[in-house]
């Protein structure tokens, strides 16, 4: 991590635990709004007007958190106005690092070999782990925001004017109700994998998969439409999605959430399949870069093998002669093929 804008080698995820010995993940830091004038959004300053070509969006196609950002990219036809780079997938013992791995890009902007450089652009004397997603100005060459939560939601209405778009993923109407939904579903589910991954005490690791398991099944039971609030598509489904897609290739392994798959899910694995058959979706998908990611996490394996089931469930994410022709289909965890 950065203290101070230095880097301090060898720092792991297991190093950031309470006195039970759970997981606890750092507080986003910067926290400013696109906005469509420019005004201040719900949190930090104001003068990030929408516009096209100003921002950029650094992501890992390993992380959840950056993937919702991604996803969110792709359902509102952002591609041609906010551009992306994307780190390559294992975390060194400097960070993400740019370029070299297939699917990943340099830096374009500061010819960065490391995230936390971009970091330090942003604020020399930074302090904290240098993460994805990072939302970037170019314009005023500061950073917008680090926090994907935020960006999912700004994304959902900033360029509204640029890109007009029917798609409402945080519609007035449902505020309420996908708050109160988000918020178990990060503590328990989204964050909850990391927490059983990270978790170093027997008492955590319980607790922790205690969670994921409950908020499974009560998903499983919620889901009557299409999607967790009937026929209406909400960030609340990305959110979910993006812990489901990597579930049964790595966290049911490496993180040890092996009670079930989301395979074992009937009604979960269909509403997967139906995100993933979105248009675009599948395009922030890759299962290389998750498998290896993840399992390149030294701190947790090593050696950095990979079990095979990943690999037959990373090719069942391309296309395939099963289900339905031209869809997208997850086989589950069968070494064939
Ligand atoms: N609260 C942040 C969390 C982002 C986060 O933790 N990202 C991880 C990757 S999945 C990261 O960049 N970790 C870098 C590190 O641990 O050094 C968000 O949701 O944007």
């Amino acid at each position: 991590m950065l203290v101070s804008g230095k880097w301090v080698e060898n720092w792991q995820p297991v190093q950031n635990a309470d006195e039970h010995g759970r997981f606890l993940r750092q507080v986003s830091s910067f926290r400013n709004w696109i906005t469509p004038d420019g005004r201040a959004g719900p949190t930090g300053t104001g003068g990030f007007k929408a516009e096209a070509g100003r921002y950029r969006l650094y992501v890992a196609l390993i992380c959840p958190w950056a993937s919702r950002t991604l996803i969110a990219r792709k359902l509102k036809r952002l591609e041609d106005i906010l551009p992306i780079t994307v780190v390559n997938p294992t975390l060194t013992d400097q960070g993400w690092s740019f370029g070299g791995y297939p699917g990943a890009d340099d830096d374009p902007l500061f010819g960065a070999s490391y995230m936390h450089q971009v970091y330090t652009q942003a604020d020399p004397n930074f302090t904290g782990r240098a993460t994805v997603p990072v939302l970037w100005d170019m314009k005023q060459n500061v950073m917008v925001n680090n926090e994907s939560a935020d960006i999912l939601r700004m994304l959902d209405t900033a360029f509204e004017g640029l890109v007009p778009s029917d798609l409402r993923l945080y519609p007035d109407d449902l505020a309420d109700q996908i708050d109160t939904l988000n918020a178990p579903i990060y503590d328990k589910l989204n964050n909850g994998v990391y927490r059983a991954g990270f978790a170093s005490s027997q008492e955590a690791y319980d607790e922790a998969i205690t969670g994921i398991f409950d908020t499974l099944d009560m998903l499983e039971s919620l889901l009557q439409g299409d999607y967790l609030f009937g026929d209406r598509l909400t960030e609340t489904d990305i959110r979910v999605f993006v812990t489901l897609i990597r579930f049964d290739a790595a966290y049911h392994g490496l993180f040890k959430t092996n009670r079930l798959r989301i395979a074992d899910y009937p009604k979960l694995s269909a509403y997967m399949e139906r995100i993933l058959n979105l248009p675009g979706v599948i395009d922030t998908v890759n299962m290389d870069h998750i498998t290896h990611g993840y399992y390149s996490i030294k701190a947790l394996n090593p050696l950095g093998i990979r079990p095979t089931g990943t690999w037959a469930y990373r090719k069942a994410a391309g296309r395939s002669a099963g289900g339905v022709k031209g869809q997208w289909f997850i086989v589950g965890d069968t070494n064939e093929g």
